[in-house]
């Protein structure tokens, strides 16, 4: 009895975990549990008694209200809906292959001044300790990563500052490192740097240069080191003012050990491979003295100690050089969003319309991992099996996309950055032939424009070149010959790059994805298709890009229904095979055991 009336007065006492619109989960799953719960137990209550109490008559309103629990889907219905999921089932994909970074090492800690002082002993000797050294900034290559969205985000990467060093003869502790991971194939260039170390060794350079009275002027200017000194602050007014005055020479600029490993500027590195070990880029700077170490014996109870070097600051300009294993070109709604989909993991836009993805979305391609995923056995003998690739769903191609239509050179970027490329063509739409010439034709165009935009470049930096004694020269001498040097302590950082250097795409491998297979009379469409690429890779019929040292040792067309999931496994070996016959032709446990070969046997 006691369970019907507690039934019976749940609604009212917990009316949100009855309410239709209870928005949170986890209420939603206790009112659903509640609510079977006490339709149960109505139920068996109705049988007892002939007209239900007017609260019972509210609860089952509110029951029926309540919106039913979704039945189970079955696993291939599922994967169907994925593969042909609605307009708005997507995940939103921020990529970024591009990006400015600024890098802070570490300051070092200050110095501490600080004296012995017990039971026994009031007035001591110096005991304060060094400051600790600032954090180093390190960067590495993994593979895991794919784009650049969360250092672009970031912007500024600070390595952690040393802690100032205390009395008791205590160092302070190091500043927090910091590792920076970027993906596989990033190239990193520095635009610009300030040194506050090497700044200083150039001015106290620059003012021992000088004459006696000028450089006088010339130490009172303001830099990181005007003022290296921390004092005593017990040392007030006249006690302060006569430490001031008789402060010793500063200690000349110092640089961690870590710093000899730095590489010098301007640093540019190509990351196109993944590293076990980081590389350091910005080490941190050195803590400052306690005031142990200016103790002499004509002053053995020094009331100072020095600050902390300031940090390296780095400006760098990172680039996908490389953005995925795989590009896919094609047409717009060709179905290369549906191939992505039904062959990796990702959430990338499907809809019947051109322009549906606007920007490339990177999707991984898991070999072998038992959960449905294509068994391929792909990798290069000692270098551990081939876990995944990565396949880039690029935006489709318009005629004269090289002219900037369309997405035009945006896309063409992309496909440059791939390593292969797969031809996403339609079967069902047009001749597949021609829609295979005429999307290599718009990349061969852009490659012959790139080229061209090289070759001005290259010109332009010969013309401009200035032999001695041009004007840049004299300015210099000018400059030497003014009264009152200028000494910049941090100038401006400004560096034009120069667009980085790819490997043209027609020497890029590449194959054809011959989609919508499923529908009708696209058999004899492949056969055509099949037959054409056979021919070019015979060597019967000019390679589509029209270039003559393009690729084509082995081409394949692969039928895919890429909507119902069929023949994407041969994609996934394919690539494995191609990937890694770009490796280490021969020795690729791919090449010899599956897709590679395997599939062109099928095809050819
Ligand atoms: N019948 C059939 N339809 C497909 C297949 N693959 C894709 N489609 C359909 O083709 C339409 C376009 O597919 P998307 O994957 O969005 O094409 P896309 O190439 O990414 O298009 P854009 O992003 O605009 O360049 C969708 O309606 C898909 O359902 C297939 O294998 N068979
Ligand atoms: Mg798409």
């Amino acid at each position: 009895m006691a369970s019907t009336t507690s039934s019976t007065l749940m609604p009212f006492l917990y009316p949100c975990l009855f309410d239709g619109v209870v928005t949170s989960t986890v209420s939603r799953r206790v009112s659903r549990q509640l609510s079977t719960c006490l339709e149960r137990r109505t139920f068996t209550s109705t049988t007892c008694r002939s007209s239900p109490s007017l609260a019972e008559q509210n609860a089952q309103r509110r029951f029926t209200a309540y919106e039913p629990v979704a039945p189970e889907v079955p696993r291939s219905e599922a994967r169907q809906r994925r593969l042909d999921p609605t307009p708005d089932d997507y995940a939103r994909n921020i990529f970024v292959d591009k990006c400015s970074l600024s890098v802070h090492a570490g300051s070092g800690g200050n110095g501490c001044v600080s004296f012995h002082r017990d039971a026994v002993i009031s007035d001591g000797p110096p005991n304060g300790g060094d400051g600790g050294s600032g954090g180093n900034v390190w960067i590495q290559a993994v593979a895991d990563q794919t784009g650049l969205h969360k250092l672009a985000r970031r912007g500024i990467i600070k390595a952690g500052r040393g802690i100032s060093g205390q009395g008791k003869s205590q160092g302070g502790r190091k500043g927090e490192d910091i590792c920076i991971q970027v993906p596989v194939g990033t190239v990193i260039r520095e635009v610009g740097r300030s040194d506050p170390v090497a700044d200083e060794e150039r001015r106290l350079q620059e003012i021992q240069a000088l004459d006696p009275a000028v450089a006088e002027k010339a130490k009172i200017k303001t830099g990181p080191r005007s003022n290296p000194w921390i004092l005593y602050p017990g040392a007030i007014g006249y006690e302060e003012k006569e430490l001031v005055n008789n402060l010793p020479k500063p200690p000349k600029p110092r640089r961690s050990h870590l710093s000899a490993l730095q590489k010098e500027g301007p640093i540019e590195l190509d990351l196109d491979k993944p590293m076990e070990q980081p590389i350091l880029l910005a080490a941190g700077a050195m803590g400052g003295f306690g005031n142990p170490h200016f103790a002499t014996k004509e002053l053995p109870k020094p009331k100072y100690a020095t600050k902390g070097e300031l940090g390296i600051r780095l400006k760098f300009e990172l680039e996908l050089k490389l953005l995925a294993d795989v590009g896919l070109v094609g047409l717009p709604n060709a179905g290369k969003s549906t191939l992505l989909r039904a062959v990796s993991n990702s959430r990338t836009r499907i809809g019947d319309w051109a322009f549906t993805t606007l920007e490339p979305t990177i999707g991984t391609v898991i070999l072998d991992n038992n959960q449905g995923r294509p068994l391929v056995k792909s990798g290069i003998e000692g270098q551990g099996p081939r876990t995944h690739f990565t396949v880039a769903d690029i935006p489709g191609l318009v005629e004269d996309a090289h002219l900037d239509k369309g997405l035009g050179l945006g896309f063409l970027r992309h496909v440059e950055r791939a390593r292969t490329l797969a031809f996403v063509v339609d079967l069902s739409e047009g001749d597949p032939v021609q829609t295979l010439q005429s999307l290599w034709r718009e990349v061969a165009e852009y490659e012959n424009m790139r080229n061209q935009e090289i070759n001005e470049q290259s010109q332009s930096k010969l013309e401009g070149w200035s032999t001695f004694g041009s004007s840049e020269t004299s300015a210099d001498e000018d400059l030497a010959d003014d009264d009152e040097p200028q000494i910049l302590l941090f100038p401006e950082p400004t560096k034009h790059l120069e667009p980085i250097k790819i490997s043209p795409i027609s020497a890029k491998p590449w194959f054809v994805v011959a989609t919508k297979a499923d529908k009708e009379s696209s058999q004899d469409a492949f056969q055509k298709l099949q037959a054409y690429v056979a021919g070019v890779e015979a060597g019967a019929v000019p390679h589509p890009s029209g270039q003559q040292n393009a690729w084509k040792a082995r081409i394949a067309a692969i039928p895919v229904s890429a909507i119902h999931g069929q023949g994407t496994d041969r994609i996934a070996s394919w690539t494995a095979g191609l990937l890694d016959s770009m490796q280490g032709a021969g020795t690729s446990q791919a090449v010899a055991e599956s897709g590679y070969r395997g599939s062109r046997r099928a095809l050819g």
